[in-house]
């Protein structure tokens, strides 16, 4: 009999005993390996406790290898204390592989099976099995108990298919809540295959893991997938670190989990070189918070820094949204022209002094407007940094101090006049009053201040001609006098910090800690002080450039974030996800050439997500009809699941607020978890108020904020609405469609031309 014949039906008592003893099978396992982490935990505490006992007593290489092991020991304390949920969470069972040669996590490291290893009546012996876990165990004997998902042997788990099944027969996803076996769900890979393990037939349980995890409830945060990682998925998550690794994909192929495994692959693939931190972009806050849990779960957090692109600024924060019309201003490389300007014109302020006088070798000398004026032209000329030109403008301020003095001429002997030139700048140098006219005339500038200036429409239009038009000038003028910043503001921001530059200061001393007198202590001390989170604050805060960045939601990021995400990584290898369909930056040519500006000239590995996961059938069919008008010709992902449950289409009867929270209601009752309500981003602060009281199950999001997110239900308000709010409005639109698990809801008004059955213009066949 196949060993497919056996697979497990639900109403059948006999294989519901074949269930539980496949359960408690796992379970033996899973105590075996709690078993071992106890013990493991017990020898870390007791080289902690050990170390400290001993103190500084013995030879400094000595006491150096101690600290060193009493770090790591520390690390892995840290870990194992952490109570995984599904701690364990697959296995495999492998036919005999082509070499008997084991890899250092004690599997053999073959992927083809031994010849022989089928016999011609199709039975097979199952060789080896592998349980596959958050972070590796080995047992006394350095045999493998859990394998590190994402180690080389763990790969079949997530490669084979039953196309190309490799050595695996059957893989199998454990679900498990701290310590208790829940369930298992087996794939076979080898359905032709009757196998043994042990003398017995390999039994069949489920229907899969993958249709289970897309099935469950969303909540406000987003799950890992390490169960159920997809091939082509895997694909990407282990490529190769080298260079640019570039990943497009439809909504819910996976890249936002895939961007963020990567992250954890990649250091545990070479933990010491990514120690330069790797930095995850991410579009907005919301989305940040969405996915914060999914890297503490794969057991990473310390060397990642997941940034919103509004918030990778020290010091500031994106509060506002932009109109279309000022976001294109401020986004596009049109600005980069207006900062070069600005940063240079910002030093000629309202209360800047008009005249420099001062007294030298007992003469009183002045420089005009007129005078001073040139000397700034001469001193800004090139594209140096504004604040590291100071040191030239005062040389040539004394410059043409010296020609005014008359003394020039005076010697003819080089020596006698360089001393006397010397003497001559002493003289002003020494002076209070010329260091107060330098600091008034010549101020160290900082980004924040000149973006302020800019808010003044009239400099503003100055710095602009020709590069913004006057309705541009007011427009962006105006949005800079709002009290907080936008997100394209802190792009600028960060571009004035680069034109500006960073006068070099004398170092402050660091202060003394006693205990950095042993090596290797103040490496310890952030794992026994901080949590894991404070330490990649600290390190975060610290740090301006990382060895790997990750740039999620790419195909939004506006010429000038390119130049900003750039400067984080000049010496980085990257990760770019993104879906040019879902682009809300109205002019994708120009992005793609600050991207490619960004990117230099690495050589790209490109790869490709077909399957959308997240949304049924019925939901991206309707969906992909707004792709054919965002984007003519090009193709939608292909949905893993179908639900049977149509999108569902409403006219507003008299209130347009009334018929989305009735809608909400009803939705609320029909899903068990989150519903999204997307709305233009005129409307967010009124749709906010429609669902007050309907608890916080459901949320009211902008177009532009739900970008990345995802929900059991979506309620879409408007679609017209929507898509005329800007140019890229199409592809806005159909991100919103592209956000619901389980159902979704259209609500039409008048201007969305809805036909008889509901369905607005713009989404009909
Ligand atoms: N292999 C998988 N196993 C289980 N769930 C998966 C798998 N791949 C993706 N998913 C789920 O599908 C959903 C979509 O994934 P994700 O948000 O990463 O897609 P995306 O490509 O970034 O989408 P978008 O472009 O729309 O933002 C998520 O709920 C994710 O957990």
């Amino acid at each position: 009999m196949a060993a497919q014949a056996q697979q497990e039906s639900a109403v059948d008592p006999v294989h519901d005993s074949v269930r539980d003893r496949e359960i408690s099978v796992e379970q033996e396992h899973l105590d075996r390996v709690y078993r071992r982490l106890e013990e493991k935990i017990h020898e870390a505490e007791f080289l902690m406790a050990d170390a400290a006992r001993r103190g500084q007593v013995g030879t400094p290489g000595a006491l150096a290898e101690r600290d060193a092991q009493v770090f790591r020991a520390g690390i892995h304390l840290n870990r194992l204390h952490n109570e995984y949920e599904d701690f364990l969470f697959g296995r495999i069972d492998l036919l005999p592989g082509r070499d008997g040669k084991k890899g250092p996590d004690g599997a053999y490291t073959a992927v083809e099976p031994a010849e022989g290893a089928v016999r011609p009546d199709n039975t097979a012996d199952i060789a080896e099995t592998l349980h596959i876990g958050r972070i590796g165990v080995l047992d006394e004997d350095y045999s493998p108990l859990v394998i590190d998902w994402r180690a080389p042997a763990a790969a079949p788990f997530y490669r084979s298919t039953p196309v190309d099944p490799g050595r695996v027969v059957r893989r199998r996803v454990i679900r498990s809540k701290g310590r208790r076996v829940l369930g298992v769900e087996d794939d076979l890979m080898r359905p032709e295959l009757t196998a043994s393990l042990d003398g017995h037939e390999l039994p069949v349980i489920g229907d899969g893991a993958l249709m289970a995890a897309l099935g469950q409830a969303r909540t406000h945060t987003m799950r890992d997938i390490v169960a159920s990682i997809q091939a082509e998925q895997d694909l990407v998550i282990r490529a190769p670190a080298a260079s640019v690794t570039y990943v497009e994909g439809g909504p819910g192929t996976g890249k936002t989990a895939v961007a963020l495994h990567r992250a954890a692959y990649l250091l545990y693939q070479d933990r010491r070189r990514y120690a330069g931190g790797i930095l995850i972009v991410s579009p907005t806050p919301l989305l940040v918070a969405y996915t914060e849990g999914v890297l503490p779960s794969l057991g990473e957090e310390g060397q990642v820094a997941v940034r919103a692109i509004g918030s990778l600024v020290e010091g500031a924060e994106a509060t506002l949204y932009d109109s279309p019309s000022v976001a294109r201003a401020k986004g596009s490389y049109r600005m980069l022209k207006v900062v070069r300007k600005a940063a240079r014109g910002a030093l000629e302020r309202a209360d800047a002094p008009t005249r420099l006088r001062v007294v030298a070798f007992g003469r009183r000398l002045e420089l005009e407007a007129e005078e001073l004026a040139a000397v700034r032209r001469a001193a800004l000329g090139g594209t140096a940094p504004v604040n590291l030109l100071r040191p030239r403008a005062r040389k040539l301020l004394l410059d043409a101090l010296w020609e005014r003095s008359g003394a020039a001429g005076r010697h003819t002997d080089p020596e006698l006049a360089a001393e006397l030139r010397s003497s001559f700048d002493e003289d002003i140098t020494s002076e209070d009053d010329f260091t107060a006219f330098l600091d008034a005339w010549w101020p160290e500038l900082t980004p924040a201040a000149v973006l302020d200036a800019m808010a003044d429409e009239k400099r503003l239009g100055r710095w602009a001609r020709r590069i913004l038009n006057p309705g541009e000038v007011r427009k962006v003028a105006r949005s800079l006098r709002r009290d907080g910043r936008s997100v394209h503001d802190i792009a600028v921001l960060d571009e004035l910090q680069a034109v500006l530059g960073t006068p070099a200061r004398p170092r402050r001393q660091r202060e003394m800690d006693p205990l950095d007198q042993l090596t290797g202590l103040e490496e310890l001390m952030p794992v026994r002080e901080e949590t894991q989170r404070e330490r990649a604050e600290r390190l975060a805060q610290e740090r301006v450039e990382y060895a790997h960045v990750i740039v999620d939601e790419a195909q939004d990021l506006t010429p000038m974030q390119w130049r900003m995400v750039g400067r984080r990584g000049r010496h980085a290898t990257w990760t770019v996800v993104g879906d040019p369909a879902q682009s809300s930056w109205s002019d994708p040519d120009e992005a793609a050439q600050a991207r490619d500006e960004a990117l230099g000239t690495r050589p790209r590995r490109r790869f490709e997500l077909t399957v959308n996961y997240r949304n049924p059938a019925e939901i991206a069919e309707l969906a992909s009809r707004v792709l054919a008008l965002a984007m003519p010709g090009s193709t939608s992902p292909r949905a893993v699941r179908s639900t049977g449950v149509e999108p569902r289409f409403t006219v507003v009867a008299d209130s347009l607020g009334a018929t989305v929270r009735a809608e909400a209601a009803r939705l609320l009752d029909r899903v068990e978890g989150t519903v999204g309500v997307v709305v233009a981003m005129q409307r967010r602060e009124e749709a906010r108020r429609w669902l007050t009281g309907l608890g916080d199950r459901v949320v009211a999001l902008g177009s532009l904020e739900a970008k990345g997110l995802e929900y059991d239900a979506t309620i879409v308000v408007s679609p017209a609405e929507i898509a005329d709010e800007s140019p890229a409005g199409l592809r806005v639109l159909y991100v919103a469609l592209t956000r619901a698990t389980q159902q979704l809801t259209v609500v039409s008004q008048e201007r969305d031309e809805p036909d008889a059955a509901g369905v607005p213009d713009l989404l009909r066949d």
